[in-house]
């Protein structure tokens, strides 16, 4: 006999010791939307508002080790994936997705910091565009990950377009490309390219802060809880927006640097449809 469980959602990502981004900030924002959320992580980075001090991946066999003892009893119903650090840490966690069930995935393809510092080798992008890409139900690349996923060169909304397109060729069943890079627009608009070729814009007023920490984590992470919840994708890739856009503009001042959002902000009563 089996029971209906509470949703629950899976962050695969690296530790950010300043809270405001990578497992934290998706932990918080998961938490937010009422769905259980559960980790594996891959790495570990003393990391703080003012940059990432130092890194380190961990052993691929304890990533293994997380994913059997998650498969081994819970029931993930959407995942999501975050830093990944490394060719040898891409690849278990890929070998681990295709092995296991844990519902659509979202692939936040991270690989630079707010500060500039990289927490994925250059070397692991290929591993990432050629063998996570397919898995991806969702791919939310920033513009400059777009540029180095679809080798476009990306400054306005229609080069935004080109470069969607190119990622769902590459294997990525929706995409979303944030414009949250392109800084001389006032907007902060992201595009969606859905799996059936639909396509709409979500549009943003820019708000002129420096705490956006963690605003790439936090929105895929909040379509991850909706997601669990068996929410559509469009609802949910909607929710996600409304939820970054109030935690960047209701700001809280945490450090001395590129600052962290605020996960209380958005209403957790409250969805898009
Ligand atoms: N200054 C800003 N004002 C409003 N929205 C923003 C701002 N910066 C980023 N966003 C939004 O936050 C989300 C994350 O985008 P982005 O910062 O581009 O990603 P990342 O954190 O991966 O670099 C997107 O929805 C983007 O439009
Ligand atoms: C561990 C970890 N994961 C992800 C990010 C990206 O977040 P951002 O692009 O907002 O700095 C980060 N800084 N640290």
């Amino acid at each position: 006999m089996t029971e209906e469980q509470f949703p629950q959602a899976l962050s695969i990502a690296g530790s950010d010791s300043g809270g405001g981004a990578g497992m934290q900030a998706d932990l918080k924002t998961i938490q937010s939307r009422h769905v259980f959320a559960a980790t594996v992580l891959v790495a570990i980075t003393a990391q703080n508002t003012l940059g990432v001090q130092q890194s380190l991946a961990l052993p691929t066999a304890m990533i293994d080790a997380q994913f059997a003892s998650l498969a081994a009893d819970l029931q993930i119903r959407a995942c999501k994936t975050g830093m990944l650090a490394d060719v040898a840490t891409v690849k278990a966690v890929v070998n681990n997705l295709k092995r296991y069930d844990f519902g659509p995935l979202t692939v936040d393809p991270v690989m630079i910091a707010k500060g500039g510092a990289p927490l994925l080798t250059e070397d692991a992008i290929a591993v990432v565009r050629d063998e996570l890409l397919p898995l991806a139900t969702l791919v939310t690349p920033n513009l400059p990950e777009a540029e180095k996923l679809s080798g476009l060169t990306i400054t306005d909304q229609a080069a935004m377009r080109t470069a969607a397109k190119r990622l769902q060729a590459l294997g990525a069943q929706n995409v979303i490309v944030k414009g949250g890079h392109l800084t001389h627009a006032d907007s902060a608009n992201d595009y969606v390219l859905l799996a059936d070729g639909s396509d709409f814009w979500l549009p943003a007023r820019r708000v002129d802060t420096v705490r956006t920490h963690g605003t790439g984590d936090t929105l895929s992470a909040c379509i991850t809880a909706e997601l669990a919840k068996g929410r559509s994708l469009p609802s949910a890739i909607r929710t996600g927006k409304a939820y970054v856009e109030k935690a960047i503009t209701d700001g809280i001042l945490v450090g001395h640097g590129h600052g962290p959002l605020n996960h209380w902000a958005y209403p957790e009563d409250r969805d898009e449809d």
